[in-house]
């Protein structure tokens, strides 16, 4: 899977994470791979927390975080994918003139987690059934944070569930947001920009916050894994 994932053309799907702040990849995961993680959804063993979205006012549906260790296909794509991205992330970094630096392995970016207390998982796999949604929201989850993060889609619109479109929004400064809308296919995955991206203006690189979430699921069942690079608090 590893070295699948390395064959793939990064080059490109960088400069589109740089141009747009998201890069949906299709053909990702495969058919099989897709039900395989959705039929666990149901396996207790492998989850550390349920969250009941309602409760938090999150939105409309249910998510579980998965323990360590994360099952082996999970854990090699959180570690290959992350390899790929993390130049976009250090010259997003050296735009806005931060002086943080994300380090070249997965293994790392998790020490430095633990130096501030961020040690449990963060990959989730969400379920949206008829009226789900997903409020706008950023994935912080401490101190560190890794600045892109991906989503990896385990249902197919339209034949599983429709409306639970994906939605990113970019927060113009002085200006009202824009909503890109998406609709990736059954095992695609997107990654997407977590708080902000840099976007060129005439006086150097400026940062436009970015917030995603999920709009209302009107039929059928709608089931994803995110899969976040930093770890958390609780
Ligand atoms: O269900 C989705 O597509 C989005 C889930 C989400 O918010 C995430 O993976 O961070
Ligand atoms: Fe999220």
């Amino acid at each position: 899977m590893q070295n699948e994932i390395a064959q793939l053309p990064w080059q490109i799907y960088r400069e589109t994470l740089h141009n747009k702040g998201f890069v949906i990849i299709d053909n990702f995961l495969s058919e099989e791979q897709c039900d395989a993680l959705r039929q666990q959804y149901d396996n207790p063993g492998l989850y550390r927390k349920t969250i009941t979205m309602e409760r938090y006012r999150f939105g409309k549906g249910e998510y579980k975080y998965m323990k360590y260790p994360l099952p082996p296909l999970i854990q090699s794509l959180r570690e290959a994918v992350y390899e790929q991205i993390v130049p976009v992330a250090n010259q997003w970094m050296e735009q806005v003139k931060s002086d943080t630096r994300y380090p070249p392995k997965l293994s790392e970016l998790h020490e430095l987690c633990a130096a501030h207390q961020q040690v449990l998982p963060t990959v989730l796999i969400l379920k949206y059934q008829q009226d789900g949604f997903n409020t706008l929201h950023q994935d912080l989850y401490g101190d560190i944070f890794f600045p892109l993060q991906m989503v990896f889609m385990l249902t197919e619109p339209e034949a599983d569930y429709s409306g639970g479109e994906f939605v990113i929004t970019e927060q113009i400064p002085r200006a009202q947001s824009k909503a890109n809308v998406l609709k990736p296919r059954k095992g695609s995955v997107l990654i997407f920009a977590t708080n902000y991206r840099p976007v060129k203006g005439t006086q150097g690189y400026y940062r436009v916050n970015m917030k995603h979430g999920v709009s209302t699921v009107h039929n059928g069942q709608r089931f994803s894994l995110g899969v976040i690079f930093h770890d958390a608090l609780t």
